[in-house]
């Protein structure tokens, strides 16, 4: 059996033969199966979550410290409770994080938007300790919102925690973050043909979307600004790279807004039927072969923090490389072309570059909006108390549709 997926149970509920997991709870028996990574099952009102440790991680740079990928190794089969239903219940607001982030990398939002709930109050009360991080959990809710395609509450619940938590300096970020990046954007009038390389998930630029020229500049502006600034290598929880943000450098940030924003949003549009894209994040990376640099040369295997996810090719000196695909295959665009993927559905990596210097700009987004939001992203039922059902195997639809309007309630004063 694949070291990655050795699990201990002590509640014996668990049995392994092959790569077959079963679960047994009375005189259920339950099947896990895998999808894209990450193997679940849902049982009575509880769940068991295996994930794949050898290349566990979800590229978030939104939410905070995280447990480690170690930390998860050491106890792989966690059961989370239905969080409580009054949040002022009494907690270990450590265990609370740590609930939400374990259903957080299982997209189930609403209970891990509860979890940090709980957690927020708790670690209200318990301020004075070493750990106790308000702002933290209150930084995670609204992380968890955004998911949902709730971006007006996210917004609103960052806001909030700003006046809350002033010195907290992920909420800071964020709302830097979201001010920088002008949204919900229109698609550009040109359309941007694509071509199919998975369908609903895979896409690749027909044509160039930038001259060889342009792409030239921008990593000229990006080293410019890196001489004086350095890389930065830890923004990205788990799975980060050295990149540099588009945001810190004012006049690829204008670039960025005025061209990139609309190119993306008739990418999407043209790809997956989606109008209108709210900039999460971008930034340029930099995998550097050359000897005695240290620079990074490849990525581990991850899904992103978006809907959707854009690679685009800046130069072309270097060997290996590429976007590579769990289903997909691996694709290495020409200079100025443009990959774009599901970021929350697909598994990928960046492929280790044999030699060169290799540049892309890479952004994360989310789709359309309030109103026009995924509804294949969003794992959970609409009011009806039973969430989060539906996710088994390799399908990921979701029983509804986004939260917010039409009789739905978070139960949280944002
Ligand atoms: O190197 C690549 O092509 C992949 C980059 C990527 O997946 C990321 O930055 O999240
Ligand atoms: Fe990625």
């Amino acid at each position: 059996m694949d070291e990655a997926f050795k699990v201990t149970d002590p509640s014996g509920k668990v049995s392994f033969h092959e790569n077959v997991y079963r679960v047994s709870d009375n005189d259920r028996n339950a099947e896990l199966d895998e999808s894209e990574g990450k193997l679940r099952v849902l049982y009575s009102c509880r769940e068991i979550i295996v994930s794949r440790l050898s290349g566990f991680g979800v590229r978030m740079s939104s939410t905070g410290p995280r447990f480690s990928p170690s930390s998860l190794k050491s106890d792989p089969v966690i059961i989370v409770p239905p969080a409580p239903s009054s949040y002022s219940t009494p907690f270990d607001y450590y265990l609370c994080r740590r609930y939400g982030e374990l259903e957080m990398s299982s997209k189930r939002w609403m209970s891990a938007m509860s979890w940090y709930r709980v957690g927020e109050y708790n670690a209200l009360k318990a301020s004075s300790e070493e750990n106790a991080n308000p702002g933290l959990d209150k930084h995670a809710q609204a992380a968890c919102l955004r998911m949902m395609g709730e971006h007006s509450l996210a917004r609103k619940c960052w806001e909030d925690g700003r006046s809350r938590y002033p010195s907290d300096e992920h909420i800071k970020r964020e709302l830097e973050r979201i001010m920088a990046y002008e949204s919900p954007s229109e698609p550009s009038s040109d359309p941007v043909p694509v071509t199919t390389i998975r369908p609903n998930y895979v896409y690749l630029s027909s044509n160039p979307l930038l001259t060889v020229a342009a792409c030239e500049e921008v990593i000229k502006k990006t080293e410019a600004h890196c001489l004086t600034n350095g890389w930065t290598t830890a923004r990205h929880y788990a799975v980060p790279t050295t990149d540099v943000p588009v945001s810190a450098i004012p006049s690829l940030l204008n670039w960025f807004n005025g061209t990139m924003h609309p190119l993306l949003a008739s990418f999407v549009k043209e790809a997956f039927g989606v109008n209108g894209l709210i900039v999460h994040d971008a930034f340029v990376v930099k995998y550097d072969a050359r000897e005695g640099s240290g620079g990074a040369v490849e990525l581990p295997w991850h899904f992103d923090e978006s809907s959707f996810s854009f690679t685009l090719s800046l130069n072309s000196d270097f060997t290996g490389g590429g976007t590579e695909f769990a289903r997909g295959g691996v694709v290495n665009p020409g200079v100025g072309e443009m990959v774009g993927f599901r970021g929350d559905k697909c598994w990928h990596c960046g492929r280790r570059i044999a030699g060169g210097v290799r540049y892309i700009l890479v952004v994360f987004c989310f789709g359309g909006g309030e109103g026009g939001r995924i509804k294949e992203g969003f794992e959970f039922v609409r009011g009806d108390g039973e969430e989060e059902r539906g996710i088994k195997g390799g399908g990921t639809k979701g029983g509804g549709e986004g939260g917010g309007g039409g009789g739905f309630s978070f139960g949280f004063d944002v």
